[in-house]
C-alpha cells in the first residue's frame, strides 16, 4: 500500500491527526528503568500499545536509539508496531541528506533494515540526493522545509534574490516538493508548529502534500492554529508530539498517562478541524 493511502486510512480509522513521537531518553524513563538503555524497547512498546488506537502515525527519532547503541531495539520496536498496530504508518525521523551513492545506503537502512513507511530528509543537497529514496515506490519522504527551532530563521527565512518573486528558501522548497521533485507522489514537508503563519505560507504553495508538523506539546506550538493553517482536506497534516506524551508521568503509570495526554491532544486537534472534513 502507498504511504499516503496508509496515512489517510489510519487518520480516518483513528479519527486522528496526532503522531506520537518515540524519542526515548534513558534519563527520563520511569523508575525502575531510569538510566537503563536496555529498557528502551519496553518503554516504547508500552507507549505504542497505549496509544495505537489514537494516532495516525508513529515517529521514532533514530538519534535516540543510535546514541545508545540501541538500533536492535528500534528494529524490534518497528516490528512490534506492525504486530499491534498494522494499520499505523511509521515515519523514521532520520533527517538524512547526502550524495546519491551514500543516500542509497541511507534509503536501504530506512526502508529495508527498519522497514519504515516514510523517512525525513534534508533537501539541502538537491534533487539527486532525494532520488534514491524515491526509488522505493510507495514509500514517503518528508523534506525539512520550515523547522520548529529558532535557528530555522538562519537559512530557511532568507529570500532567494535570483528567483522570480524572491521566495524565501522554505517557500522554494515547498514549491519544488509540490512540483518538479514530486515525480511519484511520495513527498511531504516538515513544518514547525511554532510558526503557524509560515505553515499557512507552505500550505499555499503545497496544497496537496502531507505536512509533518512537530512542535506542539513540549515546544509550545499552538495546536489549533497549526491545524487551521496546515490541514487542507486532500493535503493532510500529521501533527507530532513526543516528550509531552512520552513523559506525561515519570512513574509506573506512564503508559496510562501517555494515553490521557494523547486523548487530550487528539481532541484539541480535532476541535480545530472544519465541520465537514
Ligand atoms: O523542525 C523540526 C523537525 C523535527 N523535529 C523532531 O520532532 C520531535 C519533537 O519532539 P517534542 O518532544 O514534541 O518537542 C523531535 O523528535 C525532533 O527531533 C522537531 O522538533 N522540529
Amino acid at each position: 500500500m502507498l504511504f499516503t493511502d496508509m496515512l489517510a486510512r489510519a487518520a480516518r480509522a483513528n479519527d486522528s491527526l496526532l503522531c506520537v513521537g518515540l524519542d526515548p531518553d534513558p534519563t527520563r524513563l520511569p523508575e525502575p528503568w531510569r538510566g537503563d538503555a536496555s529498557r528502551i524497547f519496553d518503554f516504547c512498546a508500552a507507549i505504542v500499545e497505549a496509544t495505537a488506537d489514537l494516532v495516525c502515525a508513529f515517529k521514532p527519532q533514530i538519534a535516540y536509539f543510535a546514541a545508545q547503541r540501541a538500533e536492535d531495539q528500534l528494529e524490534r520496536l518497528i516490528a512490534h508496531i506492525r504486530d499491534v498496530a498494522p494499520q499505523v504508518p511509521v515515519i523514521l525521523d532520520a533527517k538524512r541528506g547526502d550524495i546519491g551513492s551514500t543516500a542509497q545506503q541511507y534509503a536501504r537502512e530506512a526502508f529495508e533494515r527498519y522497514g519504515a513507511d516514510a523517512v525525513t530528509l534534508s533537501p539541502f543537497m538537491g534533487f539527486d540526493s532525494l532520488q534514491p529514496y524515491l526509488a522505493y515506490k510507495g514509500k514517503g519522504a518528508f523534506l525539512l522545509c520550515r523547522t520548529s527551532n529558532p535557528g530555522g530563521d538562519d537559512l530557511q527565512a532568507q529570500p532567494l534574490a535570483a528567483l522570480p518573486g524572491q521566495p524565501r528558501l522554505f517557500e522554494h522548497v515547498a514549491e519544488m516538493a509540490q512540483g518538479p521533485w514530486n515525480t511519484n507522489g511520495q513527498l511531504g514537508l516538515v513544518v514547525g508548529a511554532t510558526r503557524p503563519d509560515e505553515i499557512a505560507a507552505v500550505r499555499a504553495r503545497a496544497p496537496r502534500l502531507p505536512l509533518l508538523i512537530p512542535g506542539v506539546g513540549a515546544q509550545g506550538g499552538d495546536a489549533q492554529a497549526t491545524v487551521r493553517a496546515g490541514y487542507a482536506g486532500c493535503g493532510t497534516a500529521v501533527i507530532n508530539s513526543s516528550r509531552a506524551i512520552l513523559y506525561a508521568s515519570a512513574s509506573s503509570d506512564f503508559a496510562a498517562a501517555a494515553r490521557q495526554e494523547a486523548l487530550r491532544t487528539r481532541a484539541q486537534l480535532n476541535a480545530a478541524l472544519p465541520a465537514a472534513h
